[in-house]
């Protein structure tokens, strides 16, 4: 039977090993396992009590980067980790992988950055493939035309013994971007903008598929950037259909196909593009022309505001709560908030682009005084190319701190924090209370608006946004 298939379809179809029933969930056979050191040990030490091995150590990928500092290493070699449970959780990923023959993208590897980061740099993260992690924001690997689902420790355990996940069918969503993003409004503004539209539950049970003219246009670092936060909109998974946009951004990558096999995955990629017709469980529509430089003011991702507007009342008790933890009125402007800490990083801006977009602002202005600026590149790979065109130096001078690579104050796990009480104009993709330290209050933004917070020392909108509103 033939019929108009989605994109996810498509995946899905080419993946079951066995259909679901009412009773059970599908299985579903999984190409690529990626690994980090938070939400491994547990399935690891399942694994040695039941005597089993790891079916396909090949298609699993490991990498440090939730625990590790973003300190130099010590004169002696040994890292500056923060807690006893960091060196832990590293030691142990070190061994495991050793023991069950996982290639381990550790300390000294040139691959070595945020699982989510690394995949695609790598070139393992490819379209039409299925890859799970045991982190929620895997459904950046989307941004290739992949369907990449966060999963559990127990479900860890599960793909390193069989290389399947048991798995309901989820729905679909299309989300299609239609116009044109307006100059200087990038994917971060869109993703916040989407949220703010569908709300943190407006996903849930549902792959998003992102499309339209506007998705179309994106860089292949934008549209991770905005798969990546599908999860914060609830969703499963986030995907792009892939086009030559992906193709030349792959090719040529250490794990991506070359010649004949090159040639012939293009040609099986371009099948993978929902067919016209395909329908989807539901479809909401964005004109990417009203979307400005968007910031969050509450404690979840999906309290936005264009960056000029007031902050709105709140809607229920868990807002209001919110906007108290966040010590913001509702009615005023976040224009001018005093801000003590910025951190350009995270698996959701964290890319070579994004590290050169904060840097454009801060060539021109310093970091204010009485201001932390961290930008912490999210590979290995990223720190070396952003050193070769002098980036570092243009952070350094400008009063930043630059650091090694690692998933830093997107997470408190790691040293990188933030005091009590501070404001913290983050480029991450969570603002949960006490996310980046106890009492620490987060605005998530762009690069460009962090960096425009960094040399003002306060929230401040692009001159672009203020003609736009005017
Ligand atoms: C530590 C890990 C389990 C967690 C996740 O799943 O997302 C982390 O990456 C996060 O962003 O909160
Ligand atoms: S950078 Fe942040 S969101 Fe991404 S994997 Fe690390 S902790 Fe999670």
């Amino acid at each position: 039977m033939t019929y108009p298939r989605t994109l996810f379809e498509k995946i899905w179809d080419r993946h079951v090993v066995v259909p679901e029933t009412a009773d059970t969930p599908a299985i579903l056979y999984i190409d690529l396992h990626l690994i980090h050191e938070v939400t491994t040990p547990q399935a690891f030490d399942e694994l040695r009590q039941r005597g089993l091995g790891v079916a396909r150590p090949q298609q699993v990928l490991a990498t440090l980067d939730h625990s590790t500092p973003t300190l130099p290493a010590n004169p002696d070699g040994s890292h500056p980790y923060v807690t006893e449970q960091a060196a832990r959780q590293v030691a142990t990923l070190e061994r495991n992988c050793h023991e069950f023959g996982i290639e381990l993208n550790g300390w000294g590897s040139a691959h070595r950055g945020i699982v989510h980061v690394i995949g695609p740099e790598y070139g393992a993260t490819q379209p039409g493939m299925t890859i799970v992690c045991g982190d929620s924001h895997t459904a950046t690997h989307g941004a290739f035309g992949a369907l990449a689902f966060g999963i559990g420790t127990t479900e860890v355990g599960h793909v390193l013994a069989t290389q399947c996940l048991l798995q309901r069918k989820p729905k679909t969503l299309a989300i299609e971007v239609d116009g044109e993003l307006r100059p200087g409004i990038g994917a971060k503004d869109l993703i916040l903008h989407i949220i703010g539209r569908i709300g943190i539950g407006g996903g849930t049970g549902h792959v998003i598929e992102y499309r339209g003219k506007a998705i179309e246009a994106l860089s292949m670092e934008e549209r991770m950037t905005v798969c990546n936060m599908s999860i914060e909109a609830g969703a499963r998974a986030g995907l792009i259909a892939p086009d030559a946009t992906t193709y030349a951004w792959l090719q040529g990558r250490p794990k991506a196909p070359a010649g004949a096999d090159w040639d012939r995955a293009v040609q099986a990629w371009h099948e993978l593009a929902s067919d016209p017709g395909a329908r989807y469980d539901r479809v909401v529509h964005i004109d990417a022309g009203e979307v400005m430089p968007t910031i969050t003011y509450g404690t979840h991702p999906g309290m936005v505001i264009p960056i000029g507007e007031a902050v709105p009342d709140a809607r229920d008790e868990q807002e209001r709560k919110a906007l108290d933890y966040m010590r913001f009125q509702s009615g005023q402007s976040l224009l001018g908030e005093k801000v003590d800490v910025v951190f350009v990083g995270s698996c959701t801006n964290s890319r070579l682009s994004d590290l050169r977009e904060a840097a454009a602002v801060l060539r021109h202005k310093p970091v204010a005084t009485g201001v932390r600026m961290l930008v912490v590149p999210g590979s290995v790979q990223i720190k070396a190319e952003a050193e070769a065109e002098g980036l570092d130096k243009v952070f350094r001078q400008a009063g930043a701190e630059w650091r090694e690579a690692g998933c830093s104050m997107c997470i408190g796990m790691n040293g990188d924090i933030a005091g009590p009480g501070q404001l913290v104009v983050s480029t991450s993709n969570r603002n949960f209370e006490g996310r980046q330290g106890p009492g620490v209050r987060t605005v998530l933004a762009s690069p460009r608006i962090a960096a425009l917070a960094a040399v003002h020392g306060c929230i401040t909108a692009p001159d672009d946004a203020m003609e736009i509103a005017a």
